[in-house]
């Protein structure tokens, strides 16, 4: 498979390492706004993103490799791709369950677990050691960080990021757009486009975007 990675910070570098090491894949291009003109490097192309359209064709792949929940979700909107031209990167050393469901352009990271009959938005992220207990739910463009862990039959709307070795217990619903801080206990539903942090949470701040 050709894959083209859209954004080249640290987030993609992990992506790009999960990709090359399967045999079966190229990666044929680096886009990413900071280069402002097209150059080849080791026969990879890198260029600004509009320089996508003109990669695209048959058997090509593409990831949006950036960190930023909001900006991903930009740049998946601007290109306006079918959804099966985005590939989903899956680590090796991840267990996903036969019975879960991950979307197109999610990005699972090593160690991470993915539990029964759990569902699993598009372009999300499952990032290193975290855990998604059976029958979750996840919109797109969620953020799981490291070592966080959401138990059984949890549910986020579109847009959530949950910070590193957070803790949700179950059955708990993450509004839209939330954001719960590193080392939180979320024992209480958070409402949409808040930030809550601490154990148990408490929301700082209603986030005034979207
Ligand atoms: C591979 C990777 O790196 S993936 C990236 C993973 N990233 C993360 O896990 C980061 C998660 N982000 C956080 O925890 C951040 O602290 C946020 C987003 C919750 C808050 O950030 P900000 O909006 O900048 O909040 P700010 O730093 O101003 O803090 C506001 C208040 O919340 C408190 N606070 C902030 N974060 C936390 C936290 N994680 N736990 C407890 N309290 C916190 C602050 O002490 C402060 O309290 P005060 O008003 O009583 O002084």
């Amino acid at each position: 498979m050709k894959v083209i990675i859209l954004g080249d910070g640290g987030h993609s570098r992990v992506i790009q390492e999960i990709i090359i090491s399967k045999k079966e894949n190229q990666i044929i291009a680096m886009l990413d706004d900071k280069y402002e003109q097209k150059f080849k490097v080791k026969g990879i192309i890198y260029a600004p993103i509009p320089f996508l359209v003109r990669l695209l064709g048959p058997n090509i792949r593409v990831v949006v490799a950036i960190g930023s929940n909001q900006i991903r979700k930009k740049i998946v909107k601007q290109l306006n791709l079918p959804s099966e031209y985005y590939l989903s990167v899956i680590h090796p050393t991840a267990v996903i369950s036969s019975t879960s469901r991950v979307g197109n352009g999610t990005v699972i990271m090593p160690n991470a677990v993915v539990n029964a009959g759990a569902e699993i938005g598009m372009h999300s992220i499952i990032n290193t050691g975290a855990i998604v207990e059976h029958d979750n739910r996840l919109g797109d463009y969620t953020h799981v960080s490291p070592n966080a862990t959401l138990t059984g039959n949890v549910s986020t709307g579109e847009g959530v990021h949950i910070g590193s070795s957070t803790t949700v217990i179950p059955g708990i619903h993450l509004g839209k757009w939330s954001v719960v801080g590193a080392g939180s206990t979320v024992i209480e539903h958070i409402p949409a486009y808040s930030k809550a942090v601490g154990c148990p949470t408490r929301i700082i701040e209603r986030i005034l975007i979207k």
